[in-house]
């Protein structure tokens, strides 16, 4: 059986659960279960702490995990990212109050709060810039109004957190994140059950983000119209019982649909539709 970790509470629970389930896996009823067994599929599932799941990972005891990237990095766990999701994105920022610093060349000799102090104690020994982190659970902006410490270093999703607290990013993003599939390094990618849910969660990654679109156009007009939806392989094109037209089916993706829609009407396509997919198997 399968054993895979998966957050259970956070920013990154919600949209986890919802990704397994989109690729065919029972996930929990209530956010009291801390283990859910799915027999059909033959996989366990364990509902952890976001910041612990590397950690469970790299101790392979349970086989792969759903974590963030900058909650991985900050454990400094042996484990690596497999597949990331597209979910649960933010940036790790330093932030201050106006006119503190320039930029982390300036920290030295400062407090930096923070709950991801693997990260920053990491990002601060690079720069070569001596300054103490101290570690809060959250709610960390409030630290430097209080005193605790003059910089922050946090997630930032909206930015709304950081308006509210009278503080301003400085510095480039310590790092991007998002949600990510992950494995105990030097696991090794020849695991047939590994492979097997990779390929779900990466149909429910493809479903999510192309459309099926089908149109009519005439048959010299084809070239010009499969330029603008070339498919993943290659388009099908099945011929119309009116002479001299055609009928083309290709998968796009979905951000572009309505200006590919525009541009094939342009050409003279007509009928352009386009279907959601469900899942796929690329
Ligand atoms: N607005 C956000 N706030 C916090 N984490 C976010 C946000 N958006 C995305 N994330 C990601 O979610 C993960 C943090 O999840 P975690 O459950 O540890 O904290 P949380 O969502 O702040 O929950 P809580 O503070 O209630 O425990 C990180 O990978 C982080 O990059
Ligand atoms: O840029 P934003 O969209 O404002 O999101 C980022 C904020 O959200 C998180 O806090 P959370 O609400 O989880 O509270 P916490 O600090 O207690 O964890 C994070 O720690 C930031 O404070
Ligand atoms: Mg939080």
């Amino acid at each position: 059986m399968l054993r895979i970790a998966v957050p259970n509470k956070g920013s990154l629970s919600g949209p986890a659960s919802e990704m397994l389930h989109e690729a065919g896996y029972r996930q929990r009823k209530e956010s009291k279960e801390l283990v859910t067994v799915d027999p059909d599929n033959e996989v366990e599932f364990f509902y952890l702490r976001p910041k612990d799941i590397a950690i469970y990972v790299a101790s392979g005891k349970l086989d792969i995990g759903i974590t963030g990237r900058d909650l991985l990095l900050d454990s400094g766990a042996n484990a690596e990212e497999i597949l990331p999701l597209n979910f649960g994105r933010s940036t790790f920022r330093y932030a201050t109050k106006p006119g503190t610093a320039n930029g982390p060349e300036d920290f030295g000799g400062m407090t930096i709060a923070t709950s991801y102090e693997g990260i920053v104690a990491k990002h601060l020994a690079d720069l070569g810039v001596d300054a103490s982190v101290v570690h809060l659970d959250g709610a960390v902006e409030t630290a430097i109004e209080l005193g605790v410490a003059q910089v922050i270093a946090d997630v930032v999703e909206t930015g709304t957190s950081l308006r509210n607290a009278g503080l301003e990013v400085i510095g480039e993003p310590i790092l991007k994140s998002e949600a990510t599939v992950i494995r105990r390094t030097g696991a090794g990618d020849d695991d047939p059950k590994v492979a097997q849910f990779l390929r779900r969660l990466q149909g429910v990654l493809v479903a999510r983000s192309y459309v099926m679109m089908d149109y009519d156009c005439r048959a010299e007009h084809l070239e010009r119209a499969v330029a603008l939806t070339p498919g993943l392989e290659s388009p099908t094109i099945s011929p119309l019982h009116n002479e001299g037209w055609v009928a083309v089916r290709a998968m796009v993706p979905a951000k572009e649909a309505q200006r590919i829609m525009d541009d094939l009407y342009e050409l003279g396509a007509r009928a352009i539709l386009t279907t959601s997919i469900h899942a796929c198997r690329l």
